[in-house]
């Protein structure tokens, strides 16, 4: 099912989570979005999530049709070029192709407003990224000539916020605001894949036997664009998720209870590439000058930091802030290509008590816990050798004991995926 437009504009797509946060972003919808837009000119179709899982499989089945649909609306509406899209390649309302005067091929923006939290906004941007790429490497919809960008304007209405906070955007009129102003920035967002293990089969020199010979590529399995986490962070998420009756308040419910019965959770955590770690004597990130600059991974065989738990605390994130006031990673960056690590190993209640306390004040955790481990990186590589669970952007990944479970977390750095744009 692909979106034919009814005006000369391709429409915005307003995707709305009814269930997100208090369940008012339907009023918000109408109060304050609906006469917005309008006043503005905007054309949109909304696009309500009807359960769980919605989101994802819309995009996932339909984005390919609706950027044709958009492609060819632009071909018989070819916009006017406004001053703006001439300074810049950013900008505007409307979804939009731009042509430069080099013989480029034309710059095909896809919008999309999200009125809920950062689980809608996960699920939109796994399905449009599933759908764009498809199941193997020879199935993308993407290549040098077709670079679509999906531009994602965030309408902060779920609980957390984390992506929308994290922009200093905590109100539904700023985030409008800033949409309408045409302020967008990347979003960049993290792969996270696991061991794919086909077995093929080989004949030997004589040809008279065959062997079996397992391949393990790495398989993307979803992408997060706020944060993964294992250990009490991890605990708290999944326990949270059977108190939603309690509204707001329970991340703080299922935090205190898994605080209260702490445990350490065996993993080992590697990180390759270069590598940047807290100094607490100078107060910034420095290179580690042992680790190594040899990069993509795929050539480095040993890891450049290695650390061997057990874990109490370990985030791995791309968003500074989890929700207002609490700021776990203050380093990470939306629009860069590094990874931000959080670690904390083996910490008692008390330490874990006054980490968490001190998160909630400009970073002061990381400039004062000894326990706190801080890093930035470019690829991580997480081992359980019990079968451990990992939370990824609010879902659950159950991974396998050993090096059948590994889990590897990397910035998408695709260039024919020109995807995330933040109107913030
Ligand atoms: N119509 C629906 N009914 C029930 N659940 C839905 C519906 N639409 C989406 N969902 C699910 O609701 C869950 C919560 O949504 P969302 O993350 O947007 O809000 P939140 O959890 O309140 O906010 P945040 O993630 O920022 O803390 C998501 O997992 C999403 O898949």
């Amino acid at each position: 099912m692909g979106i034919r437009p009814t005006s000369e504009t391709f429409p915005l797509l307003l995707v709305i989570n009814p269930n997100a946060g208090r369940k008012a972003s339907s009023e918000q919808l109408a109060k304050t979005i609906q006469p917005a837009l309008e006043g503005a000119g905007v054309p949109y179709r909304v696009i309500e999530t009807t359960a769980k899982g919605f989101a994802q499989s819309y995009f996932r089945e339909n984005i390919r049709q609706i950027l044709i649909d958009l492609v060819q609306s632009l071909a018989v509406n070819p916009p006017p070029e406004t001053e703006q899209q001439k300074n810049e390649t950013g900008g505007g309302t409307g979804s939009r192709a731009t042509t430069t005067a080099t013989a480029e091929p034309p710059e095909v923006v896809l919008k999309i407003m999200i009125v809920g939290g950062d689980g809608t906004v996960h699920e939109v941007i796994n399905g449009v990224l599933q759908g764009i790429h498809g199941s193997s490497s020879t199935d993308s919809f993407v290549n040098d000539n077709f670079r679509p960008k999906v531009e994602l304007s965030i309408i902060p209405a779920g609980t957390g916020n984390a992506i929308a906070t994290s922009q200093g955007v905590t109100t539904p009129q700023a985030a409008l605001d800033r949409f309408l102003a045409g302020k967008s920035i990347p979003l960049r967002v993290v792969q996270v894949s696991q061991r794919d293990s086909t077995t093929s089969h080989t004949t030997t020199s004589n040809g008279d036997s065959t062997s079996n010979t397992t391949h393990r590529a790495w398989k993307p399995v979803l992408y997060t664009a706020v944060v993964n986490s294992f250990g009490l962070h991890c605990a708290t998420v999944f326990d949270a998720e059977g108190l939603r009756s309690l509204g707001n308040v329970r991340f703080k419910a299922s935090a205190l209870k898994n605080i209260a019965f702490l445990k350490q959770y065996q993993a080992r955590v590697e990180l390759f590439g270069p590598v940047q770690k807290y100094d607490r004597p100078s107060h910034q990130l420095v290179t580690d000058t042992t680790s190594t600059t040899t990069f993509p991974q795929e050539q480095q065989q040993q890891p450049s930091v290695t650390l061997p738990g057990p874990f109490t605390y370990l985030m791995i994130a791309k968003q500074p802030s989890l929700e207002p006031g609490f700021v776990p990673t203050p380093f990470a960056n939306t629009s860069d290509e590094w990874l931000d690590i959080l670690a904390v190993q083996d910490a008692g209640r008390g330490q874990i008590l006054s980490i968490l306390g001190d998160a909630v004040k400009e970073g002061l955790h990381v400039k004062q816990h000894k326990k706190v481990e801080y890093y930035k990186t470019k690829v991580v590589e997480i081992e359980t050798p019990t079968q451990g669970r990992l939370c990824v952007d609010g879902e659950f990944l159950d991974v396998a004991a050993g090096p059948e479970g590994r889990a590897r977390f990397e910035v998408v750095s695709d260039p024919n995926i020109q995807l995330f744009h933040l109107s913030v």
